[in-house]
Parts: structure tokens; sequence; C-alpha cells
């Protein structure tokens, strides 16, 4: 792997780090293709796709009584760890539910209500790799919201992966639906005869899924582009180059199409994280590794001085964001765009992919300049809430008259003074609510 220079990038090679897309574009024309198929065909197009894009015939499309006969079978210790993990998740999500409230403002009683979603569809990733964890971090915060219909899409396969299945049991998932890929999140977002549809669909995916939330947010709600995974390290010489190769190394091996960058103002060590990355790709994913690590949106960074190194990360506006570097409070605190931050040495991205806390269903392709990652907000609608007193409405009156006014909208102004005109004088603001 080579070091390349910031200062040094062409127009072409900052294009390619900054606004990577995960060869999501090249697939549109494929994916407009497949969404249409699900939407005129419904049930008949998903078995095509199946058998095309996952070698399986699906019987029964609908797979939800599967989930409880895994949770049994699995292995004890996996259970465990599945169990684990889940009551992590739930306790950070728990702590993000907003309460409703009402507060007096000079009269006017104003609040914010929440009221969950009714019916969501959550995609759970399961081509090249299981996701029993996005089974968990798509499941559990809908659940937590109060979403009553949480509707699973998962590829199909001739023995779906049981700790997947298992893990959807633990989230509380109400259906599953053996269906992959982009024909999963037209399923959900148009229906077909054995999948009713959603209000909005959730969940991350390679380019194929992401390229399919993309083509349908018109007619369906969804949460945010949650394409093949990204990692963004920032370092300095205090840290360890094995493990900011080892996190690089993590992240590629999800997706080709995954891309993984360090950058620092030290030479050394960018050198030798370098060689690390080198010397780590190994096992069945080396060439998935390789692959994800040799496109031009990856690669070891050498910037001039950290404020250049930071400039990168802000721009680069990562999934992940990691920092592993003496003053990484001070650094973080200069980077406003990155949907998850992992500090210091001891936290590395795996442990927030799976049992942290906090969810992984995060924007990648420089999504985080303007988004976070899945919560339970996610799964919320908000109403404001107005009570207006007789006294209160004469106290802006003349405000809401005077603008409506200019807006040429008298109706509006004459709805207010309406009710000022009637309102006796001393007339109390009782009687006026009765
Ligand atoms: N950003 C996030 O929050 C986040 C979280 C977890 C995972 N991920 C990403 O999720 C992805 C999981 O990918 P995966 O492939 O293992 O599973 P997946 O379920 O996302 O994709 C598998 C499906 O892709 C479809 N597909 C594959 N090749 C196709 C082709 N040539 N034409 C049409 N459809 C095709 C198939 O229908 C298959 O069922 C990875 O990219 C990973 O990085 C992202
Ligand atoms: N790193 C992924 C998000 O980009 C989440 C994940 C699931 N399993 C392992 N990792
Ligand atoms: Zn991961």
């Amino acid at each position: 792997m080579d070091v390349r220079a910031v200062a040094d990038l062409s127009p072409d090679e900052r294009r390619a780090v900054f606004e990577r897309d995960a060869g999501i574009d090249d697939i549109e024309g494929d994916v407009a293709e497949i969404v249409e198929r699900v939407r005129t065909e419904g049930d008949v197009a998903l078995r095509e796709f199946a058998e095309e894009f996952d070698d399986t015939t699906v019987g029964s499309l609908d797979v939800t009584d599967a989930t409880d006969r895994a949770y049994d079978e699995i292995d004890e210790g996996l259970r465990d760890a599945i169990e684990d993990a889940a009551g992590n998740i739930r306790e950070f999500h728990e702590r993000q539910v907003p309460d409703d409230w009402r507060e007096d403002f000079d009269g006017r009683e104003l609040g914010r209500r929440y009221r969950p979603i009714d019916r969501v569809g959550a995609y759970v990733p399961g081509g090249a790799a299981a996701y029993p964890s996005s089974a968990l971090m798509t499941v559990i915060p809908a659940k937590v919201a109060g979403v009553e219909t949480v509707a699973v899409a998962t590829p199909p396969a001739d023995e779906l992966n049981p700790a997947t299945l298992a893990a959807l049991h633990v989230a509380g998932a109400d259906e599953v639906y053996q269906v992959g890929g982009a024909q999963a999140v037209a399923a959900l977002a148009y229906g077909t005869e054995s999948v009713s549809r959603v209000q909005k669909v959730v969940g991350p995916g390679n380019r194929w899924v992401t390229a399919a939330k993309a083509a349908v947010r018109n007619d369906c709600a969804i949460d945010f582009l949650a394409g093949p995974s990204e990692v963004c390290v920032l370092a300095d010489e205090t840290a360890d180059p094995e493990f900011v190769a080892a996190d690089l190394i993590a992240q590629a091996e999800h997706d080709a199409n995954a891309s993984a960058v360090a950058v620092t103002a030290d030479e050394e060590l960018a050198k030798r994280v370098a060689r690390a990355v080198e010397s780590g790709i190994e096992g069945e994913r080396a060439e998935t590794i390789r692959e994800a690590l040799e496109s031009d949106a990856s690669g070891v960074f050498l910037a001039r001085s950290m404020p250049e190194a930071v400039l990168f990360c802000e721009e680069y506006a990562a999934e992940h964001l990691s920092i592993q570097a003496d003053d990484d409070e001070a650094l973080l605190d200069r980077i406003d765009s990155a949907g998850s931050a992992f500090l210091g040495p001891y936290s590395p991205v795996a442990a927030g992919d799976y049992a942290a806390g906090p969810n992984h269903v995060l924007p990648t392709g420089g999504g985080a300049r303007i988004t976070g990652g899945l919560s339970v907000e996610t799964f919320l609608r908000s109403t404001t809430v107005q009570r207006l007193s007789a006294d209160s409405l004469d106290d802006i009156g003349d405000t809401v008259e005077t603008l409506a006014r200019a807006e040429g909208l008298d109706a509006h102004a004459e709805s207010v003074a309406v009710r000022l005109r009637e309102r006796e004088p001393g007339e109390d603001d009782e009687r006026l609510r009765e």
C-alpha cells in the first residue's frame, strides 16, 4: 500500500476519495429495472431474482416462524453473545427516547409530542457475510421507539443463517421475509402479494441495496444511505500502526466496494501503517480486502500538519472516524462530520459494530455531512402542540396580522382579528375556552 501526500492529490484523486460513491452510480439503471419489476410483478419477480442473484429457489417468502426455532437451536455461547450485545444496544437506545413536553411561553402553551411510525421495514444484509448484528441494530431501536410492526427482509438461502434468525427473535422482529438486495427494498417500499408495504425502509446493505433505497425514496421514506462500510483513522505519532492497520483491514473485509483511509502528519507512522496493512491481509477475505484497499477511494495519506489531517477528515465525512492520537478530544472537537467517533487505542470500530451499544447503521459516501446514524428518532414522528390564551393571542395579534397582510393573505389576518374583536373587554381566558 502506497503512502500518498494529501497536498499532491490531483482533482480526480480528491474526487475519488471525498466524493466516493462505492460503485453505486454505475448500477442505477439496473436497479431501476429491478425495482420496476418488483412493483409490477410482485412475488413472481422476487422469486426470479432469488434464483438469479442468490442462487436460491424460494418456497415461502415469509420465514417469520423460523426465528423462534433458530433461537432455541443455536449454540449457547452464540445465544449469550447475541443477548449480551442486544442488552447493550437496547440500553443505549433507551437513553434516546425523547419525552413529550409542554411549556408556558408567556401564555402560549407550546410543546412537542412523539409517536412511533406504525409499520417499518428493516433490511438485514446477508450476502458476502451474515449480519445478526444488523438485525439487532435495526429492530431494537424501532421497538424501543414503539413501532408496532417491524418487517424484516434478509437475503434468501437454502438454509437461512441461524444467528441472524436468532438475533431477529431477540430483537423482536414481527415479520421476516427471505428476500435480498434491491428487490427487497422494492418489496418493502411498494408491497407484493406476500410482503405488505411499509411506511419507512431502514437498514444497511451493499451497493444494490443502497441504490434501491435511493431509487424508492420519493415513494417511501428511508433512513439515509448506509452503503458499503468506510473508516477514516486520524492518527499521530503515538498511534500503534498495527491497531490502525487492523481497523482499516476490518472495514475493508466487508465488501470490495468498502473504503478505508488513514491520515497522519507523521511520515514514519504512515509508512509503518502501510507496511502493517500489507502484512495483515490474510484469510478467506483477502481478495475482498485487497480490492477495497487498492481502490482510489482508500489509502494511507500523509498530511503536512495535523490541521491539514483534520481538514482531510472533515472533508471525508466518514461513516466511522477513529482518532488514535494524543489529544483525541481536541481533534474530535474540530471535526463536525462523522457517523460515529471512536476515541483512543482501545476503541476499535469492531467493538461498536457489535456490542458497545451505539448503532452501527451509519451514513456512508459523505452522508455524515448532513445526518447521524440510525436512532430511536428515526422511528418517531413529532407533533408540535400550541394552545394560546386570549391574552397571549392579543400579545402576538399585531405581529401575525401585519405579516399575514404583508404576504397578501388577508384571511389569515382576519382569522386572528375576528377572535380579538369578539373578545369583551375584561373577558378572561377561561370564558374563551368554554
Ligand atoms: N453503512 C452501514 O451502516 C453498514 C452496516 C452494516 C453493513 N454494511 C454493508 O452492508 C453490505 C453487506 O453486503 P452483502 O453483499 O454481504 O449483503 P447484502 O444483503 O447487502 O447484499 C446481498 C444481495 O445483493 C444482491 N446482489 C448481489 N450481487 C448482485 C448483482 N450482481 N445484481 C443484482 N443484485 C445483486 C443480491 O440480491 C443479494 O441478495 C456491505 O457492503 C457492508 O459494508 C453497511
Ligand atoms: N462495520 C459495519 C458498518 O459499516 C457494521 C458491522 C456489522 N458486522 C460487522 N460490522
Ligand atoms: Zn464492520
